[in-house]
């Protein structure tokens, strides 16, 4: 498998609910992939699946690891948590940082859990914020920071533990577009820009625009993939 991850013919029902019908989708190393379609068309639950964070019903997640290539929703509920801790980073909407903690504790935080002493997580954290230009904000807490800056933190918490993929779902769902132009240049750099595989669910067209593809969802399916055709010709031009 070249690919980093893989779904193949994914199927997930949440009672009479038939949440994905048969999804297929392959994301290489470095490749950044948006994923749109109507409210309840399936995008965060085929995000999920592929995190491990839901079993898909039906169908495989394939990833690439170092140990070779598992298949994410045969793991048990514990290997796949440590998946999340360790190879999958994650960006949400709201960033869901921790308040009583400062910008770089919040960075820090995923480091320490992976069991990484105390300065070297402090040090890592702070490397990150100044890639992410906001390094001037590590000792101030999250109720002090704009929601581009939020979202900034969020992004370098993403990056914390060098996950091989990371999920984006709505990240600047909640920003203005200028900021939300910001915020993507900074996930984009932050991830392709490192060889890491960025999935970004998300309903803005110009957040898509800036990904190497777009799937568009409606029903459970895949219905068009778009930014091949037309990357390849302007670059042909
Ligand atoms: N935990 C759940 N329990 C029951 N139904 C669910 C659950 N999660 C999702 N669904 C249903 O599955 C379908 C797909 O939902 P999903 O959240 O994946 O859509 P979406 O495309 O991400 O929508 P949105 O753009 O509104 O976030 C919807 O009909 C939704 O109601």
């Amino acid at each position: 498998m070249h690919n980093l991850i893989e779904a193949r013919s994914l199927f997930k029902d949440f009672g009479p609910t038939r949440a994905l019908r048969g999804v297929d989708l392959a994301v290489a190393p470095g490749e950044s992939v948006a994923i749109m379609g109507p409210s309840g068309s399936g995008k965060t639950t085929l995000l999920h699946c592929l995190a491990g964070i839901e079993r898909p019903g039906a169908g495989e997640v394939l990833l690439r690891t170092t140990a070779g290539v598992v298949e994410v929703a045969a793991l048990s509920d514990r290997r796949r948590s440590e998946l999340r801790r360790t190879t999958f980073g994650f960006v949400f909407q709201q960033g869901l940082l921790l308040p009583e903690l400062t910008a770089g504790e919040n960075v820090a935080l995923p480091l320490l859990l992976l069991g990484q002493g105390r300065s070297d997580a402090e040090a890592e954290a702070l490397r990150l914020l100044q890639l992410l230009g906001i390094s001037d904000k590590a000792t101030a807490r999250i109720g002090e920071l704009s929601g581009g800056q939020q979202q900034r933190v969020a992004i370098a918490r993403a990056q914390a533990a060098q996950p091989a993929v990371v999920f984006a779902d709505e990240p600047t769902g909640a920003l203005d577009s200028v900021t939300s132009t910001e915020v993507m240049t900074a996930l984009l750099a932050s991830t392709v820009g490192s060889g890491r595989a960025l999935i970004v669910v998300t309903h803005d067209a110009g957040v898509a625009a800036r990904c190497d593809r777009t799937l568009h969802m409606a029903d459970g399916v895949i219905v068009e993939t778009s930014g091949v055709a037309e990357r390849a010709q302007a670059e042909a031009s």
